[in-house]
């Protein structure tokens, strides 16, 4: 019963994340992304602790924007109209995200760079 349940809430959550994927255009970028850094990971033979802040990164990416993609929805289905605060909602919501993707990006700086041959003096 309980392992019913569990696996009930996991079919709720991967179509939860099939839909996003379908319907959301950053999620196709952020997936993308995601793809390409894990083939460099590989590519550069990352050492453990590089593949687990990339994972936490990856993870933490498409997380909030799933949570952004949650709040348009809540934000759209209790406010039809024009209304400050709804901008307000999905602007901050839509920020947790641009935080999220500047710091991702050096942190695949950080991680990358130092192994491309030509800019680290190699
Ligand atoms: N009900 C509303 N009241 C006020 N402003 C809104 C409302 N709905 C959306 N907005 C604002 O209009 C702009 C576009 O919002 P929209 O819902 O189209 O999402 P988006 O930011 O384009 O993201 P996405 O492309 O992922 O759907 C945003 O600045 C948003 O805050």
């Amino acid at each position: 019963m309980i392992m019913r349940k569990f696996i009930r809430s996991f079919q709720f959550a991967a179509h939860g994340f099939i839909l996003a994927f379908k319907r959301e255009r950053n999620m196709k970028i952020h997936t993308f992304f995601a793809v390409a850094v894990i083939l460099f990971g590989f590519y550069f033979h990352i050492s453990a602790i590089e593949w687990t802040i990339l994972l936490l990164t990856i993870g933490g990416m498409i997380s909030a924007e799933l949570m952004n993609t949650a709040i348009e929805r809540t934000v759209d289905l209790v406010e039809e109209k024009y209304h400050p605060v709804a901008k307000q909602a999905k602007d901050i919501a839509a920020s947790a995200c641009l935080v999220y993707a500047v710091v991702s990006i050096l942190i695949g700086c950080i991680v990358f760079l130092p192994k491309i041959p030509f800019l680290n003096g190699n």
